[in-house]
């Protein structure tokens, strides 16, 4: 890399700013899969292990209104760090003022302490002022003011121009490093589809269709086959005229579908059949239904005539990058489709299977369909990004050699 990595650094007795990606799921207060944290470890021992006393950032979730904020706390994933460190995290509650740097002033050489989600600034007083979605330049020059070093180690959030990474980047010139796992991310995924082995297909699904839904345009110049699944399919279908009931449609992007549609041919795969169900719960009454879906039920998974064209679609692929997950996988009723698709991808030993996105690397431990994937990476709109060939934000502000 032609950036500046963690062992460039000065890590002795300094306070070092460390963005990562902790974006984890949480229910009931409970971190669910830790992978995100687990990925970020071998950054933070280094620099714990060289002396750095280690000041961690992360954002958690979106923060729209004032009440998202006590769900989205980062306290909890404060207590699985220090499990996983096997040493205490301080967990600071606020994003900036006195406590946070009363708590910096405190630290020790070795020390290691979190800072409350990077999002709470997103909403002041009850307005939803972005402040570090939006990159505000004084929030990025207040941040980086509170250390002396910077290490960028947030791959899943390189994809996000936010005053967390690119704002505290910009304003520690000559002193922003990349960290491990964003050298291993770029690493791998250059090394797998720089210049992919063909067939290249890539698998797309999730719920963050408003994001990711422009990308399939840069991605029908790049992969031989792109299947759509999961909530990202729906919008397609309401594209093409099928009915869809109650499911996850974004409005405002059907007629990008329907120029994706256009452009695409047959390089553009949508799920046959679906599991559908009368309301957004497992215990829902669901059925499968080809094509059309009435109103008053809603698409959860795919179904088993989709799952067999997939596999097809799949099967002599060479190179596979899959981000979101084919159904809600939270609710067991609604993770075959998820599962199934996992356990094909497994079977294809020849091939380069990568699984991108907090979500999906969640879904395919969960479902234990992990351990026989080529690469698990921690980025889904990043690893996407990636792909398309577009520069990432928080790579970019990284300080060059
Ligand atoms: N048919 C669907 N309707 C609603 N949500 C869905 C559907 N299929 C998948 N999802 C949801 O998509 C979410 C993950 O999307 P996303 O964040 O884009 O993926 P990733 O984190 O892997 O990048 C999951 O929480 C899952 O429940
Ligand atoms: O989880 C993330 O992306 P992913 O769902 O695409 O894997 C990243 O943490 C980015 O989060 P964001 O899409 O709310 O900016
Ligand atoms: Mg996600």
């Amino acid at each position: 890399m032609a950036k500046l990595t963690v062992e460039d650094l000065p890590l002795e007795g300094k306070k070092v700013l460390m963005r990562v990606d902790f974006n984890v799921p949480i229910k009931d207060g409970v971190v669910g899969d830790d992978n995100r944290i687990v990925a970020a470890l071998p950054t933070i021992k280094y620099v714990i292990d060289n002396g750095g006393r280690a000041i961690l950032f992360s954002h958690l979730g979106r923060i729209k209104k004032e009440e998202d904020k006590p769900g989205l706390s980062l306290r909890p994933v404060a207590e699985r760090l220090s499990n996983l460190l096997n040493k205490p995290v301080t967990f600071v509650p606020v994003t900036e003022g006195k406590q946070l740097e009363d708590a910096i002033d405190n630290m020790k050489n070795g020390d290691v302490l979190l800072v409350q989600n990077t999002r709470y600034e997103d909403v002041k007083d009850g307005e939803y002022v972005k402040r570090e979605s939006g990159n505000d330049p004084e929030l990025g020059k207040y941040w980086a003011s509170l250390g002396d070093v910077f290490v960028n180690d947030a791959f899943g959030t390189a994809h996000r121009k936010h005053a967390s990474n690119v704002g505290i980047a910009t304003n520690m010139p000559g002193k922003a490093a990349a960290g491990y796992l964003m050298e291993k991310e770029i690493k791998f995924l250059g090394d797998a589809v720089d210049n992919p082995e063909r067939p290249f297909v890539a698998i797309l699904g999730g719920a963050k269709v408003s994001d990711k839904i422009g990308v399939i345009d840069n991605l029908l110049d790049k992969a031989d086959k792109i299947i759509i699944g999961g909530g990202m399919a729906y919008t397609f279908y309401a594209a093409k005229g099928i009915k869809v009931g109650n499911s996850l449609v974004e409005k405002d992007k059907i007629d990008v579908a329907k120029q994706i549609l256009d452009k695409a041919g047959d390089k553009l795969v949508l799920p046959i059949d679906n599991v559908v169900a009368d309301k957004f719960n497992n215990d829902a009454d669901t059925k499968v239904v080809e094509g059309d879906i009435d109103d008053g039920w809603m698409a959860l998974d795919i179904g088993p005539k989709s799952v067999k064209e997939f596999a097809n679609v799949l099967k002599d692929a060479k190179t596979v990058v899959w981000n979101g997950p084919m159904g809600v996988f939270e609710m067991p009723n609604f993770a075959k489709g998820t599962l199934e698709i996992g356990k094909f991808l497994g079977t294809l030993t020849d091939a380069t299977t990568i699984v991108g996105g907090g979500d999906s690397t969640a879904a395919v431990k969960e479902l234990g369909v992990a351990d026989k994937l080529t690469h698990i990476s921690t980025g889904g709109g990043a690893s996407l990004t990636y792909l398309e060939g577009k520069e990432l934000p928080g790579i970019a502000a990284i300080s060059d050699k």
